[in-house]
């Protein structure tokens, strides 16, 4: 299902922190949205997400208006993973990966087989077998990330949009996320991430936002310029093309006055 915002706008009070937003994700991309911290990356998501309702624009799904959509059928067709989830209730990692199948279930049933499977599925997917008992409280940051995403893919939804999922994680652990967000080619996935060097080796593609708005939208090795990264992000670095096709971002340092491009 490809997902669209046209012309997307949202705001807070007077302040616009989504500006005129025109992007669109298809089934099989890995869509990075990348950006300097509070440039609006969390309420674009929130805004392809339905949680934030547009002020101006729409944001369609397979063309038809998200916010046409009820809460159930939204539900089923989009998995959203926002940043640090938490809870206070005491809930087994089952428990929390079973509210992906709520869209699916009726108000009064309990977990039917297809539930149980596609909970245990989602663990074994995420590299969490053998968690179902364990409680929420007592796993690690990253562990609880891996439930969160486990939990998206139980809702077996056909859009993903996560936000800085490797939070938390291990070097290790987030190139595996990656690679399994990567894997998943029968989704349409976008991604918020800080990292640009994961963001340039997963992402099909990579949308850069700054001050609420698209300064940038293509492959990540169009995209992710030294000019680029000085111009937004207030740095300078190498973008070394290694041949392989894979793009390598050598840090050098900060520039001193920022362009304020946007800020
Ligand atoms: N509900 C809200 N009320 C007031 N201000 C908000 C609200 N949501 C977001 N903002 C402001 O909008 C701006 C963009 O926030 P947002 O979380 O979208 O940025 P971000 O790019 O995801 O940031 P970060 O990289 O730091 O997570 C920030 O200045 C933030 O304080």
């Amino acid at each position: 299902m490809t997902l669209t915002a046209h012309d997307v706008s949202w705001k807070v009070r007077s302040r616009t922190i989504v500006d005129r937003v025109t992007l669109s994700v298809d089934p099989g991309e890995v869509l990075g949205i990348v950006g300097p911290n509070g440039s609006g990356k969390t309420s674009l998501l929130r805004c392809l997400a339905g949680i934030h309702r547009a002020h101006t624009g729409t944001v369609t799904l397979a063309g038809q208006p998200l916010a046409g959509l009820g809460d159930t059928e939204r539900a089923r067709s989009i998995a959203f993973v926002g940043q640090n989830p938490t809870t206070e209730t005491d809930l087994t990692v089952a428990d929390v990966v079973a509210l992906g199948r709520i869209p699916h279930r009726s108000r009064w049933n309990g977990l039917s087989d297809d539930d149980r499977s596609a909970i245990s599925a989602g663990l074994d997917r995420v590299g969490l077998p053998g968690f179902a008992d364990r409680r929420w409280q007592t796993l690690s940051g990253g562990e609880r990330q891996r439930t969160q995403l486990a939990r998206a893919f139980a809702q077996e939804a056909p859009v993903m949009l996560l936000d800085e999922p490797t939070n938390h994680l291990d070097i290790r652990s987030q190139l595996q996320l990656m690679r399994l967000i990567g894997e998943s080619s029968e989704k349409t996935t976008a991604v918020v991430l800080h990292d640009l060097q994961l963001a340039a080796t997963f992402c099909t593609r990579l949308a850069v936002v700054d001050g609420g708005r698209i300064a940038a939208d293509g492959p990540p090795e169009a995209v992710l310029t030294a000019e680029l990264l000085t111009d937004v992000f207030g740095i300078t670095a190498d973008v070394v093309h290694d041949g392989s096709g894979l793009l390598m971002l050598r840090y050098r340092g900060v520039v001193e006055q920022p362009p304020g491009r946007g800020r």
